[in-house]
């Protein structure tokens, strides 16, 4: 059977990194992609180390060009092209009075534009192919619930879930799926900065925001970038085949009120 070709974006740490390896276990080619070249080589090399096929490829989500091109380059150098990871995000803490255009244009660039620059250079592709596809987004808890501190951040995974039920409808007829995943605190490098700024907010030490995050968790553990990629490699494999347009919540039953 031909091998199946994935792209992950923000693929070079915590998240995307766990989803890269985790779909080259599961057989598929990867395209690890990154703004940071030199994790995304790391990660590329740890595939092929293992025995599976990876490319690493430089790309910033933001610019519509080049995420056309990474899928591009990856079709022709991976031999074909599957399913994309819209996953490369960044999540600055906003309280509501300190929030500003440039904050704004640069959550809204990566979070929303490179999601939509990613559901588009992946039609074309699967256009190009004669075939249909999938497209997995990421979400967050924080684009079903008004998070605090995080005012663009929610807003923009907000609009992910948005995007993601109207691609759904629009690319059903030419078969491709979209879904999202949505998880909640996963031990990360963007978690740790997150706890950092808001524990710094509230005049406490490193720690502080994620005991007051963890006091919400109905399964009482952070979650590991592991328990993610295992969703999203449900959502990549055939298993899925019958599920559109959905952001599934995997936050271990995150609770606000
Ligand atoms: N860590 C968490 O608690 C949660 C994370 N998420 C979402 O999961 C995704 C991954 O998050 P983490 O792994 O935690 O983040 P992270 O900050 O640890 O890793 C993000 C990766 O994306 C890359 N990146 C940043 N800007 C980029 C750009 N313009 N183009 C390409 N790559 C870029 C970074 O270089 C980094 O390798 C994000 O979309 C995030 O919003 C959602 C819910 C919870
Ligand atoms: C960063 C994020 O999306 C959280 C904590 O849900």
């Amino acid at each position: 059977m031909k091998t199946k070709v994935a792209l992950v974006t923000g693929a070079g740490q915590g998240i995307g990194r766990a989803i890269a390896l985790r779909l080259a276990k599961d057989g598929f080619a990867v395209a690890v992609t990154d703004y940071n070249a030199t994790t995304a080589e790391q990660v590329a090399a740890e595939i092929n180390g293992a025995g599976g096929k990876a490319l690493a490829l430089q790309l910033n989500v933001a610019s519509r060009e080049q995420v056309f091109a990474a899928v591009e380059q990856t079709r022709e150098k991976l031999g074909g092209f599957d399913v994309i990871v819209n996953n490369a995000g960044i999540a600055p803490s906003t309280p509501i009075d300190e929030i500003t255009e440039e904050v704004i244009d640069n959550v809204y660039n990566i979070n929303v534009k490179g999601v939509i620059w990613g559901i588009q250079a992946a039609v074309k592709a699967f256009k190009a192919q004669g075939q249909g596809g999938k497209i997995i987004n990421a979400c967050s808890q924080a684009g079903h619930v008004g998070n605090p501190e995080l005012a663009v951040y929610s807003s923009s995974k907000f609009a992910v879930r948005g995007l993601t039920q109207t691609a759904a409808r629009d690319l059903a007829p030419a078969g491709i799926t979209v879904n999202a995943y949505c998880p909640g605190i996963v031990k990360t490098p963007m978690w740790e900065e997150i706890d950092r700024q808001i524990s710094s907010a509230a005049g406490k030490a490193p720690g502080y925001g994620t005991q007051e995050f963890a006091k919400r968790i109905t399964l009482g553990r952070l979650s590991e970038p592991e328990d993610v990629a295992a969703c999203v490699a449900y959502l990549a494999s055939p298993d899925s085949d019958y599920m559109t347009g959905q952001s599934l919540l995997i936050d271990g039953g995150m609770v606000f009120n």
